[in-house]
């Protein structure tokens, strides 16, 4: 990556911490983030409003293609406006986890977010001197030329216990249920497009398994101080 601006870029797995760490991390740093999975649940969630059947591949790529989207960047504040309509909270609930993998697993689809979020990183990068981008592809796909890629893993196990922590308070059954569908599935269906499981030549490994958050994002800022000292302040 040529230009004077920190682009660190993360991949991982459901549940692995990639939106609590790549935010800490940008805090830490501070630049600016990018949830690209948040892209992917909102037009999900935009299409459910419309009534675009999901598995109508075609109607799902148009409506990708003309959603009225404005991602925030703060890492301390999560933002997602349809229409200046805050949608952070709807793109949570089990109505977008359970089906938006059909979004994401869509070819007509991932080109055109792809696109978008290549923008969004160059502006975000310049408008706050950095950005850390995470998702599925970033590390692969998106930015491959990133100044630093990580790969952020767990076990099944580690993911699955955090993930039922965080639903703790319903219904315990449904939790589990739940917990599983929304790790164990979804990886499954999103490793069909998304290569998130092995490190591509040049991505860092963090494995979290037995890390806590703040020890994780400690080995993020690591990873990036040593790969891209002159672009990291104090
Ligand atoms: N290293 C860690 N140790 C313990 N808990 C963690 C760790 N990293 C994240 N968590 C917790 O695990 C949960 C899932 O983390 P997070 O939402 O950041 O994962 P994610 O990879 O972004 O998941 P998804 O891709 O499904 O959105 C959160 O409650 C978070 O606080
Ligand atoms: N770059 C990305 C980011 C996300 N996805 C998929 C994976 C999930 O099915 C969905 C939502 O992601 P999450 O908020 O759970 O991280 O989007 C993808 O394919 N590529």
């Amino acid at each position: 990556m040529s230009s004077e601006h920190l682009v660190v870029a993360i991949d991982g797995p459901s549940g692995s911490g990639k939106s609590s760490v790549s935010r800490a991390v940008a805090r830490q740093l501070g630049i600016g983030y990018l949830d690209t999975g948040a892209m992917y649940r909102a037009v999900t969630w935009w299409c459910l409003e419309e009534g675009v059947d999901l598995d109508d591949e075609a109607a799902v790529e148009q409506a990708s293609r003309h959603i009225p989207l404005e991602m925030g960047t703060d890492p301390s504040h999560a933002s997602v406006l349809v229409s200046g309509r805050e949608i952070e909270d709807d793109i949570r609930t089990t109505r977008v986890s359970e089906v938006v993998s059909k979004v994401a697993t869509n070819t007509g689809v991932r080109p055109v977010l792809q696109q978008l979020q290549r923008d969004l990183i160059d502006r975000i990068a310049t408008q706050t001197g950095g950005v850390v981008a995470e998702g599925r592809d970033i590390t692969t796909v998106v930015a491959p030329d990133a100044d630093v890629r990580v790969l952020l893993t767990a076990s099944v196990e580690a993911r699955l216990r955090r993930r039922s922590k965080e639903l703790h308070g319903h219904d315990a059954d449904h939790a589990v249920e739940a917990t599983r569908d929304q790790i164990v599935r979804r990886d499954a269906d999103d490793s069909t497009v998304s290569e998130f499981t092995e490190a591509a030549e040049g991505v860092h490994l963090v494995d979290t398994s037995d890390l806590d958050l703040e020890q994780s994002v400690a080995a993020v800022v690591d990873v990036v101080r040593r790969e891209a000292p002159a672009k990291v302040g104090v």
